[in-house]
């Protein structure tokens, strides 16, 4: 869009239509609002437990009854969805990560609840096999090797948990090749056709998923790093790609992650795709705007403006850890 040359002082000011509140409001370009953001909530098993992640002021690991309680308050203060990470019990990392498609692993339960309980409240799901693996990565691994085509096998199997759970939106997050066209086939002929894919499209080899990663319990155990299949962080081009080949495949919404850093991958993908697009404001970014918060070095103002350049980048919606307290703030 062109942008239009003001006329010289003092035929233009500029600050006409910044003067008040009311002025500002009436120009305001774009908008945050609650039903943009997606809540990532940690699960764990256990009644009435809240437990606090030291690196994310702010957030614990909720059993599933607290999780559905403060689903519910989050779902009544206008946000749309929640997105379900397990903290899986160290017994249950394995080797073959075969509790990650157990129909009664901690996810299947929680999206079971959540689906009886606040039926229009959107259910998102992580497919890797991070949580379920004794050595921390998103895939199987034989030696030294993360390997493609049995990993995308047992995220398949994953998926149609998932699916058969009662799952409105699944998320693969792994990065293996031809993931999304193999999950996207057996979800349809399984007959689950209205199940939505939001695919971790751009999904770059960050180091802003340390607090994550401490939050389901794999930082101990990741033996080495996840560059052979994550994004390096230095490729633009490569992440267009990413995007263009898993929309081909059949995903219906993609994702770039991490968020503020990439924000230039956010807008090259709205303007380049023009297909739903969210952006993930990961651990590690939640971790430095809440501490700086915690301890007084920023203003709370911070957290909407951070969920605002979202949404100017060419985000349709954010998955934020800030996603109750974002909603309560934009109520006033
Ligand atoms: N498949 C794992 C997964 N799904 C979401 C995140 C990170 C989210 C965050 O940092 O908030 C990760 C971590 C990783 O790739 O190591």
């Amino acid at each position: 869009m062109p942008v239009h040359t003001p006329a010289a002082f003092p035929a233009a000011r500029l600050r006409r239509l910044r003067r008040t509140s009311a002025l500002r409001d009436l120009v305001a370009e774009t908008a945050v609002t609650a039903a943009d953001l997606i809540w990532p909530v940690f699960i764990r098993e256990g009644r009435g437990v809240e437990e606090p992640i030291p690196s994310m002021p702010g957030v614990s690991r909720l059993s599933l009854d607290v999780m559905l309680r403060k689903a519910a308050e989050a779902h009544a203060a206008g946000v749309g969805a929640i997105c379900l990470f397990p903290y899986t019990d160290q017994s249950l990392r394995t080797e073959d990560c075969a509790e990650a498609w157990n129909p009664e692993n901690l996810t299947n339960r929680a999206i079971r609840l959540l689906k009886a309980e606040l039926p229009d409240m959107a259910v998102m799901t992580d497919i890797a096999l991070d949580p379920y693996n004794a050595n921390g990565h998103d895939g199987f691994v034989v030696g030294q090797e993360i390997v493609n085509d049995e990993t995308v096998a047992a995220l398949v199997k994953m998926a149609l948990a998932q699916c058969e759970a009662g799952a409105d939106i699944l998320g693969p997050s792994d990065m293996m090749d031809g993931r999304i066209g193999a999950i996207r086939h057996a979800v349809e002929s399984a007959g689950y056709q209205k199940v939505a894919i939001l695919s971790y499209a751009a999904k770059f080899a960050s180091g802003f998923y340390g607090p994550f990663r401490d939050a389901v319990g794999a930082s101990g155990r990741l033996v080495g790093d996840k560059k052979t299949y994550q994004v390096n962080p230095a490729n633009r081009l490569e992440a267009l790609r990413c995007v263009a080949r898993d929309l081909d495949e059949g995903a219906d919404m993609v994702m770039v992650k991490p968020g503020m850093p990439y924000l230039d991958i956010c807008r090259a993908v709205k303007d380049e795709f023009g297909v739903p697009t969210f952006a993930y404001q990961v651990s590690g970014e939640y971790a430095m705007l809440a501490g700086a918060i915690e301890r007084g070095w920023l203003g709370e103002a911070v957290m909407l403006e951070s969920l605002l350049a979202f949404k100017r980048a060419g985000c349709d919606g954010v998955l934020t850890y800030f996603a109750p307290a974002a909603a309560k703030a934009l109520r006033g």
